[in-house]
């Protein structure tokens, strides 16, 4: 299949100045030398903790940003120096924004950003209603945006960034703000896309989002790729099995040390949440190996375990790391 995007050593730094008596100038190196291609039809996802250089990659293949050094194709055109070739083959949508015109009705809004685009009037009226009838709003197509909900204006926003029928359509968060329902609703609208032909590049905070929706997953972390592949795959990577998972009201000090040296047990991490000590024990054989753990921590007030696969969210933690600790 072929390349619709091409990232070869992208770099972005941004120039801002710290400090309140004595200002300085400082340099914040956004992105370190990026590389990725994504594939025509592809979902690709890009996940990172905040400030990792996602919205920054975003905005460099959608023409909005200029790379300091390294290249950008999407396309076949260069994301900054050919933009003008390009941009009416994408769109992009921002979790959150707030592009849609609250005082027009959906059919309005849609009908008012295909004049942007200069879309000839007699296709207009059926795009309208094929994109209407893609996000669920056909009923609804007549009532001023301003009476929608959340959910409904986040369907409108893809319906508006699909006015162009892009072939590479890129969704910042898409998600964000959405209850379970609603993002369900959107998350079958980007499948639904994606098997029409259109190319997804979006990023999500959202683990189970991710696992459910890309094809592939880059994780970006201090604006460096350090991660790039299918999910199965990154779990052929790093999955070591099964997460044993243990919360104790109180934890020895030397437990920890003496779970660890358990044959079998590959790592184990502990974290604190409330007054409770969470222990996340990674094993190939956690059946052969509970009883063991359980008996160590006989008296560090047990009160309850669980043994799980190793999720997407376990490789994330385990690659990037997490912040909170
Ligand atoms: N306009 C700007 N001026 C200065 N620094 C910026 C600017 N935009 C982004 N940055 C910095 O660049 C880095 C990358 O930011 P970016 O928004 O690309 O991250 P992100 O992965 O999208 O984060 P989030 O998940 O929070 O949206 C961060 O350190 C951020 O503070």
């Amino acid at each position: 299949m072929e390349n619709v995007i091409e990232v070869k050593n992208l770099k972005r730094n941004y120039e801002t100045t710290v400090g309140i008596l004595k200002r300085e100038e400082k340099i914040v190196q956004a992105l370190k030398g990026v590389s990725f291609n994504v594939k025509r039809g592809e979902i690709f996802g890009l996940l990172g903790p905040n400030g990792a250089g996602k919205t920054t990659t975003i905005k460099i293949l959608t023409t909005l940003l200029a790379p300091t050094e390294g290249e950008a194709m999407v396309l076949g055109y260069k994301s900054f120096g050919e933009e003008k070739k390009l941009r009416h083959k994408i769109n992009f949508i921002f979790g959150g924004e707030r592009s849609l015109y609250w005082r027009l009705s959906a059919r309005n809004n849609l009908s008012y950003f295909m004049d942007l685009y200069g879309i000839d009037e007699d296709i207009k009226e059926k795009r309208i209603n094929d994109l209407l009838d893609l996000v669920g709003l056909k009923d609804k197509a007549d009532i001023k945006v301003e009476a929608y909900s959340k959910g409904m204006k986040q369907r409108l926003q893809i319906a508006r960034g699909l006015v162009n029928k892009p072939e590479i359509l890129f969704l910042d968060e898409p998600t964000i703000g959405l209850d379970p329902a609603g993002a369900r609703d959107l998350r079958a609208i980007i499948k639904k896309l994606a098997k029409e032909g259109t190319t997804i590049l979006l990023t999500t905070h959202y683990m189970q989002e991710a696992e459910e929706l890309c094809d592939r997953i880059g994780f970006i972390n201090g604006g460096e790729l350090v991660a790039l592949d299918t999910v199965p795959n990154l779990r052929k990577l790093y999955d070591k099995g099964s997460i044993i998972h243990c919360i104790v009201g109180d934890l020895k000090e030397a437990c920890e040390k003496e779970i660890l040296s358990i044959e079998g047990v590959t790592s184990v991490k502990l974290k604190e949440i409330d007054d409770d000590k969470h222990l996340y024990i990674e094993t190939q054989k956690p059946h052969e190996i509970i009883s063991k753990i359980t008996y160590k921590l006989k008296d560090c007030n047990m009160k309850g375990f669980s043994i799980r696969e190793v999720t997407l969210e376990d490789i994330y933690l385990k690659i990037v790391g997490d912040k909170n600790e």
